[in-house]
């Protein structure tokens, strides 16, 4: 029965509060109800006393009651107020309702039969009003207004059954129902009253937890919370931002968030990033469009350190803000939000911003970086496409200098010149690193021909100082291809390419020059492609041959062998000259498998010459990069059967660019296993001498650039004869090369030259008329 007359259900401790609250709100009435108590019992004591003598005495037992209500209301309101109450205080509360409510039944009980009509009517009428207000006067403690209720009802009905009054029946049942009701609506309340102190008190808890976590946020994290009143002012904050923006507020009153952060830079000018402008604007736009924002970046001047914050704030609309009706529009709010110091994770993400655009050797943008400015100029980004020259740079021969002065100084170098080219260009123009010593720049806004020109020669001027590489000085030298945008390219990868394709030109004609980009270049690279193409096709399936070149004894006119030369017929592109398709086999790698075929094929048709005749197969200086370059040729040899002296190996004097040891140590392998080495082409390119000295070749050929002018020209001349008596001073074997009459053959006879090849002995044969050939000029005199 009490747990269903409890409004609510809860633990004790909680229980305790609210009966403390229930009691308070029950005291808040007793003034009044007492005073209804009072008032009505002396009008009754007044009206109904000179019948009823022992009235005086029921009145003096209500004044008691009264007396001990009302000085139960002023102790509490003399105390602070109570948060629990006991058990007790419900019971005593309980009884003091249940007395009033048995002194105030008792009047009708033994009052009802013996008094007048119309007193009996205000008897009942005072009855039924005391049940309903002392009903609802107690609501708050529901057990007791029911006891009050129930027990003076009680009274009314012993008081309604003991009268003859006409119609006592109809009134004994209204007040039956009334009473009812007033207890089911008692209940009711009570109910409600239960479930608002219960609401009340979860929301209460709920206030303290946040309560605890936000001041054990504001102690513990380095984070802090702000609000700002609609005028911008700032209201309440951590007192780590206060200290932070020295923030007092009755001093700073005309300070907005915006002028106090930016207050701080005023102590440390040096420390404030160059764009904090940019970003106190971005903030100062946020709080001025009434809509959330979060991570806003802002610099803040700590001390004498840069630190950044990121705040994050929604906006807070004023409740009684603007005249009734104001449009939400022309309201101005204030702003409630957190503030992080993100200063790590801001160095963090500015370091991986340099890494992902920068180069870390020499600082210069990177490839990404550049292709965003390209992809800019270009328009990909919305924007108006621009104009601009293009330079791609590489340095001349740099494998070089990391190869002879080590890779450290080859950095060194590389910072070098990029330090040059910085210091070079406009303050609009762009540099980066492409990788390797490949680099890039755009001129923003060139388009003339002369302009981009007269910028490349000053460009290389500044290149070609000299360097200190740890105490060595070396000079660098660069290529560059320069193209135009729009003019030669509107995307960022055309632009490059054709850039790259006359830096390619620029390097093909001899480096240290700049090349502009043409329409030949971009298809002579699609030729280049498509002949790489066909090359890898025909190498698959064998589609090359060889012709044989007679090479003929200038002193007895036998011939002494032939020279291999490699054809190439293709069905795309006709008779393809080896000037053009050997570079481009070189360059896609392909000239190892060419070469070993072209070796193979010649050694098996040596079979079918005459025994003694020399086959000479030409090495291109990419073959050496082979590490089993030797070991592969010599094996080639023994499959075919092939005498090792009757194979000659013409190499040019390039493959010495490459590492000379190495390939020293190649050269004496296959002398040592019996081939004879030739020096290809000798008089054009480096010809130098210590060549010669390293190693001992059994032939040197001279090219016929010098046989060709030799009878017109004295210097060809006087050159080809230095070149045999050298030869013949060393113990080797000349072959003149192009010989193309009669002529020149004698006059190459007379200067000593051991043997020549060129028209007028016989031009390139397929093997059976080189075999032919062979037959008819071995006897002596043919
Ligand atoms: N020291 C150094 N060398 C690098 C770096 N990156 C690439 N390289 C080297 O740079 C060289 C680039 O060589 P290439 O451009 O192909 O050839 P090159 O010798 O300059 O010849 P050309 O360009 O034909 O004149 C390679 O040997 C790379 O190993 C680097 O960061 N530091």
């Amino acid at each position: 029965m009490r747990r269903s007359l409890a409004p609510y259900e809860a633990d004790e401790p909680l229980a305790a509060s609210f009966r403390a609250k229930q009691l308070q709100a029950m005291l808040r009435l007793t003034p009044l109800s007492m005073l209804v108590n009072l008032f009505n019992a002396g009008f009754l004591a007044y009206r109904l006393a000179d019948q009823s003598a022992w009235l005086w005495g029921w009145l003096l037992v209500l004044l008691f009651f009264a007396y001990q209500a009302m000085a139960a209301w002023y102790r509490a309101q003399r105390r602070s107020t109570r948060q629990t109450a006991s058990r007790k205080a419900m019971r005593r509360a309980f009884r003091h309702a249940l007395g009033l409510g048995a002194l105030w039944g008792a009047l009708p009980a033994l009052l009802l039969s013996s008094v007048e009509v119309q007193d009996q009517q205000m008897l009942i009428t005072i009855s039924c009003g005391m049940i309903c207000a002392g009903g609802f006067a107690l609501v708050t403690v529901p057990a007791a207004a029911i006891a009050y209720v129930l027990v003076m009802t009680a009274g009314s009905m012993v008081g309604l059954l003991r009268t003859s009054l006409p119609g006592a029946e109809i009134l004994f049942c209204l007040l039956v129902a009334y009473s009812l009701i007033v207890v089911a609506s008692v209940q009711v309340m009570a109910k409600s009253y239960g479930s608002r102190l219960v609401a009340e008190a979860d929301a209460a808890h709920k206030q303290q937890i946040v309560g605890l976590l936000l001041r054990d946020f504001e102690e513990n994290s380095s984070d802090f919370l702000w609000e700002l009143a609609p005028n911008g002012q700032l209201g309440h904050a951590s007192s780590r931002l206060n200290r932070a923006l020295q923030f007092d507020p009755q001093q700073d009153t005309a300070f907005s968030l915006v002028a106090l952060i930016a207050r701080t830079h005023l102590q440390q000018p040096a420390r404030v990033p160059a764009d904090a402008g940019h970003y106190l604007g971005q903030l100062q736009t946020a709080l001025s469009t009434p809509l959330p924002f979060r991570d806003l970046l802002v610099p803040v001047v700590i001390g004498d350190a840069l630190r950044w914050w990121a705040l994050t704030a929604k906006p807070v609309w004023p409740g009684s803000s603007g005249a009734p009706g104001t449009p939400i529009s022309q309201v101005t709010p204030g702003w409630r939000g957190v503030g992080a110091d993100v200063t790590d994770r801001k160095h963090a993400e500015d370091a991986m911003h340099r890494l992902a655009h920068f180069d870390a050797l020499t600082g210069l943008a990177n490839r990404r970086h550049f292709q965003h400015r390209l992809q800019q100029l270009c328009g990909h980004d919305g924007s108006t496409p621009g104009s601009a020259a293009l330079l791609c740079i590489d340095m001349d021969n740099f494998k070089r200098v990391n190869d002879a002065y080590g890779h450290a100084n080859g950095d060194l170098l590389l910072k070098a010149v990029a330090q040059r080219m910085t210091s070079t260009i406009r303050g609009r123009d762009l540099v980066a690193r492409l990788g390797g010593d490949e680099f890039a720049i755009l001129l923003d806004g060139v388009t003339e021909v002369d302009e981009a020109r007269c910028f490349a020669t000053r460009l290389m001027q500044a290149i070609e100082q000299p360097c200190d590489l740890s105490g060595i000085s070396f000079t660098p030298h660069t290529s560059m291809g320069i193209a135009f945008l729009p003019r030669d390219g509107q995307q960022p990868d055309e632009i490059l390419h054709h850039a790259d394709l006359a830096l390619y030109e620029a390097k093909a004609r001899g480096r240290r020059q700049a090349q502009f980009f043409c329409m030949a270049m971009d298809e002579k690279a699609q030729r280049r492609i498509a002949l790489e193409d066909g090359l890898r096709q025909a190498l698959a399936q064998r589609a090359m041959h060889l012709v044989y070149q007679p090479q003929i004894s200038l002193r007895t006119h036998q011939i002494t062998g032939v020279e291999a030369l490699l054809r190439w017929s293709s069905p795309r592109f006709g008779n393809v000259s080896p000037a053009e398709f050997i570079p481009v086999a070189e360059e896609a790698g392909l000239i190892r498998d060419i070469g070993l075929w072209v070796l193979e094929t010649a050694c098996t048709a040596a079979h079918q010459l005459p025994a003694g005749l020399l086959v000479a197969v030409n090495l291109s200086a990419c073959q050496f990069d082979d590490e089993l370059l030797v070991d592969k040729i010599l094996e080639v040899v023994a499959r075919s059967g092939l005498p090792a002296e009757r194979l000659e190996l013409e190499i040019t004097e390039s493959v010495f660019l490459k590492d000379t040891e190495d390939v020293l140590t190649a050269l004496h392998r296959l002398r040592a296993a019996g081939i004879r080495i030739a020096l290809d082409d000798f008089g054009v390119g480096y010809s130098s001498l210590a060549y010669l000295r390293s190693f001992p070749f059994h032939k040197l050929k001279i090219d016929r650039s010098f046989v060709m002018a030799i009878l017109q020209s004295a210097e060809s001349q006087a050159i080809v004869r230095s070149v045999i008596d050298l030869a013949s001073a060393l113990h080797m074997e000349t072959t003149a090369e192009g010989i193309e009459t009669a002529e020149q053959a004698a006059l190459l006879t007379q200067l000593a030259c051991t043997t020549g090849q060129g028209y007028h002995f016989a031009r390139p044969l397929p093997l059976e008329a080189a075999t032919a050939f062979a037959a008819t000029h071995l006897a002596p005199g043919a």
